[in-house]
């Protein structure tokens, strides 16, 4: 089965997930979604508070080399295990979760245009641009409710590394996509000018 990959990065709260999750309803039983954050390394050897200090907005975080495997199986048309991180421990947890081929697979994260072995397998590169102190209030947010975090926790990590990562790699990365959506989870006029791209691909 030939597939048509669609890669939607973008700064952290940006509305990534939720552009993605609008652009999958319209392909049901079309499309899996494969998200970086999954493959971002183990850390069974560290305890829980080093964990907590470790960098996540650093291109090495991930496991770069399993992904580009997964998603070259994908595109072959086999499905793969993905692994389940789970952010409140801050580590992989022992879960997969299947992802099968699909004529669209979406490619979610953060960092995915800083790794040139990732966009190499991108048909189409999306960058959601949202401002920052939009960003960080969506976080804190949702890193308190969601992501068992303290407010403490969210301020300490995203003055340490998640603001300065951003501007060195995740900024300078907007430059490989296609395509820039400004507010991307509710631009409806973006979403639907992709929707019509992706339509006309896949045929
Ligand atoms: N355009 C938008 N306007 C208002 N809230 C939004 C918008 N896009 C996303 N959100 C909200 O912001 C939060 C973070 O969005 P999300 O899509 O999870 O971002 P990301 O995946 O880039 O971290 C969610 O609670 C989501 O509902
Ligand atoms: O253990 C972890 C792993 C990652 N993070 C943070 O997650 C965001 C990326 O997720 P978004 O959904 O795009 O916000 C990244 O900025 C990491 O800092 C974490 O806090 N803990």
């Amino acid at each position: 089965m030939a597939s048509l990959t669609v890669g939607v990065a973008g700064g952290t709260g940006s509305g990534k997930t939720t552009l993605t999750r609008k652009l999958v309803e319209r392909f049901p039983g079309k499309s899996s979604v494969v998200f970086h954050d999954s493959y971002y390394k183990a850390h069974d050897d560290l305890a829980y508070e080093e964990r907590c200090l470790l960098n996540y907005d650093h291109p090495d975080a991930f496991d770069n080399d399993l992904m580009v495997e997964h998603l070259r199986r994908l595109a072959a048309g086999r499905p793969v295990e993905c692994p389940v991180y789970d952010y409140s421990s801050y580590n992989r947890s022992d879960r997969t979760r299947r992802i099968e081929p699909a004529p669209i697979i979406v490619v979610e994260g953060i960092l995915i245009y800083a790794a040139p072995e990732i966009c190499e397998l991108l048909d189409i590169k999306v960058f959601v641009d949202t401002d920052a102190d939009v960003r960080i209030l969506r976080r804190i947010k949702r890193d308190v409710v969601e992501r068992g975090r303290t407010l403490e926790s969210v301020e300490r990590q995203y003055l340490t590394t998640v603001k300065p990562m951003h501007e060195l790699y995740v900024e300078p990365s907007k430059r490989n996509a296609d395509i820039i959506v400004p507010n991307g989870g509710h631009n409806l006029v973006a979403l639907d000018m992709l929707i019509n791209k992706v339509e006309r691909a896949i045929g």
